[in-house]
């Protein structure tokens, strides 16, 4: 079986502090794979160590065919990683429609990327509605649509989303998450979604990884798993 994204036994260290402690990980073309679990578990570094933003100390990760550990970031995204960070980083100053233009990087394939323009306009109408407007003027879940939407412009074989949910109210991210999931049937785009709690991966059915304290501690498909056994999982806790 060749994966999109194969990681194997990857550790990543700040000084003294060992936030990824072996991890490995595995991803169909095609699939979603929610990445969950508490405070600290090493979730953004994992993201950041695809992205080539961490240096691993040990471990290797796979990307469509090509080593990449440890490799520059922009290499790693020539190659179709598109990474959207915690903390929706739009451009505040720019307007949306800068920002989504911003997103295409070095993309030369212009047919292409009109068309990605209009898709993800598509997508999250209100991009449309708002496209010359200063991005810092948005709502929060407003610039969360802008910073995915600045994601998919890069026209990723991969997209990983760091905590989409955090800080929105819970329609807004579920009109997010209605868009991620329409994403996943239009385009069978992959998806790596990271958030802390376990259910928005029970509510889309996409297989689970939780982590705690830098390893993967349970994994599989969240409608079977029990919630004793996340619970547990989440907060270390021996079976009782
Ligand atoms: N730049 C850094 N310098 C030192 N330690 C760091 C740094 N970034 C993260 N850590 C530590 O590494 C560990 C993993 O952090 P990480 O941010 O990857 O976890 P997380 O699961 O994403 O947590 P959160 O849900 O709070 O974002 C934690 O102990 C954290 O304090």
């Amino acid at each position: 079986m060749t994966y999109l994204l194969e990681i194997r036994d990857l550790q990543v260290r700040y000084g003294g502090i060992a936030a990824l402690r072996g991890l490995d990980l595995t991803l169909e073309a095609g699939e979603t794979l929610m990445v969950t679990g508490p405070n600290g578990a090493g979730k953004s570094t994992l993201m950041k160590a695809i992205a080539g933003l961490v240096k691993p100390g040990a471990g290797r990760i796979d990307f469509d065919g090509h080593l990449v550990t440890g490799r520059a970031p922009e290499t790693i995204a020539a190659l179709g990683f598109s990474m959207v960070p915690e903390g929706r980083q739009a451009f505040g100053s720019m307007t949306v429609l800068e920002n989504l233009r911003i997103g295409t990087g070095m993309r030369r394939d212009r047919l292409a990327v009109a068309a990605d323009l209009e898709y993800v306009m598509e997508l999250f109408p209100m991009l449309r509605d708002r496209a010359h407007v200063q991005a810092g003027l948005l709502s929060g879940g407003q610039q969360q649509m802008l910073v995915i939407a600045r994601g998919l412009m890069a026209g990723p074989r991969l997209l990983a989303i760091d905590e989409p949910s955090l800080g929105l109210a819970p329609n807004v991210t579920d009109q997010v998450y209605e868009a991620l999931m329409r994403l996943r049937r239009d385009r069978q785009l992959s998806l790596l979604i990271v958030e802390q709690s376990s259910t928005r991966a029970v509510m889309t059915g996409a297989r689970m990884l939780m982590l705690r304290e830098g390893r993967s501690v349970l994994e599989g498909d969240p409608r079977t798993l029990t919630a004793d056994a996340m619970r547990q999982a989440y907060f270390g806790l021996e079976a009782v």
